[in-house]
């Protein structure tokens, strides 16, 4: 069994001064059981051995909007998966918090289905969790209490109205285009992430959520279009993943939904702490919620590829079947694009 550790910009003042360093971090030897940590430490691994390489991005600079580091990049693109602590900054967390925490009370989230299948279903033996979709511009999500407590607007580049701390200048959906496009570098001959069909939400896991072993893309449903799975974790300050759980476990056995029978569990634990980026890719990385001790909100979202004439027999299906609106809308979009607009769609 191997854990490894890497400073991560909680708490200690000290620590925050050192932020913008670059952290190697290494596994090393552990006596631990599989799923035991240490205590410092942000993400931990089970079974597996390599090197990891976490770099802590700029976002506190006054107007800059946080990007994706080279090696955040590289380790998508050789590990299927990068962490990313303190990508977003406090006040922007807090903000994004308190935006979710607004909306949750004026009864814009639900109980989340399992997202990646067709028929959307609820199912308490695999998922318990509230989810809010959002779409920039949405109106409705424009929630009284939200305007008001924003904070970091005065202090930074955003601006706007109600929702601004999604939709307005440097906001999360400025954020979220900006990972696109640092995405779409990292395959240059892949066909381009389709911003029409980026799917956003904010996720609230009560005490006593979690999300069972599941990969975010699977073959014949709608996910398959979903390129890259993002996560961005909005927990206060006060939140410990010793104490309050909620761990996100990212699979690393070869398996999909299962462990291979005969496999040895090898995975990676990592500490949802307020502004850590998660980025993986859909169909690959098979993962989980740790059940959880305490409130716990996200950002999460997909990149999507185009629809390709190919999809349609199954995206179709998957359509009919549907009751996740957010899914059928994107169809919607995805066949109006095979309709109007093929010859962007094959990248001609
Ligand atoms: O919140 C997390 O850490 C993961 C959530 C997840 O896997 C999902 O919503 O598909
Ligand atoms: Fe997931």
């Amino acid at each position: 069994i191997v854990s490894f550790a890497f400073e991560t910009p909680r708490r200690s003042t000290a620590r925050r001064r050192h932020r913008h360093r670059r952290h190697r971090a290494t596994f090393q030897s552990s006596t631990s059981a599989p799923g035991e940590r240490s205590q410092s430490s942000s993400t931990s691994a089970g079974g597996g051995g390599a090197s990891v390489v976490v770099v802590p991005p700029p976002g506190e600079e006054e107007g800059s909007s946080p990007s994706l580091s080279q090696s955040a990049i590289e380790d998508l693109s050789t590990r299927g998966y990068a962490v990313v602590p303190g990508f977003l900054p406090r006040s922007f967390v807090d903000d994004l918090r308190r935006d979710a925490i607004a909306l949750r009370s004026d009864s814009m989230f639900r109980r989340a289905g399992i997202g990646q299948d067709s028929s959307n279903a609820l199912d308490e033996g695999v998922r318990v969790a509230e989810t809010c979709f959002l779409g920039r511009g949405r109106r409705e999500l424009s929630s009284s209490t939200s305007i008001s407590s924003i904070s970091s607007i005065s202090s930074s580049s955003y601006a706007g109205g109600s929702g601004c701390v999604r939709d307005g200048p440097g906001g999360l959906h400025d954020v979220l285009d900006g990972l696109r496009e640092s995405l779409d570098s990292l395959d240059p001959n892949a066909p381009r992430l389709d911003r029409n069909l980026d799917e956003v939400l904010y996720a609230y896991y009560p005490r006593g959520g979690y999300y069972r072993r599941h990969r975010d893309a699977v073959p014949n449903s709608a996910s398959v279009l979903r390129r890259y799975s993002l996560l961005l974790y909005l927990n206060g300050e006060g939140y410990d993943p010793d104490v309050d759980g909620g761990r996100l476990r990212i699979h690393l056995d070869g398996g999909g939904d299962e462990c291979p029978p005969g496999e040895e569990p090898k995975f990676v634990d990592v500490d949802p702490i307020g502004g850590t980026l998660v980025l993986f890719r859909s169909d690959a990385i098979p993962h989980e919620v740790l059940d959880t001790n305490a409130e716990r909100y996200a950002v999460v979202g997909w990149y999507n590829r185009g629809v390709s004439p190919a999809d349609i027999g199954t995206l179709g299906g998957a359509v009919g079947g549907g009751t996740n609106v957010a899914r059928a809308a994107m169809l919607a979009v995805g066949m109006a694009l095979v309709t109007f607009g093929v010859a962007s769609i094959l990248g001609q």
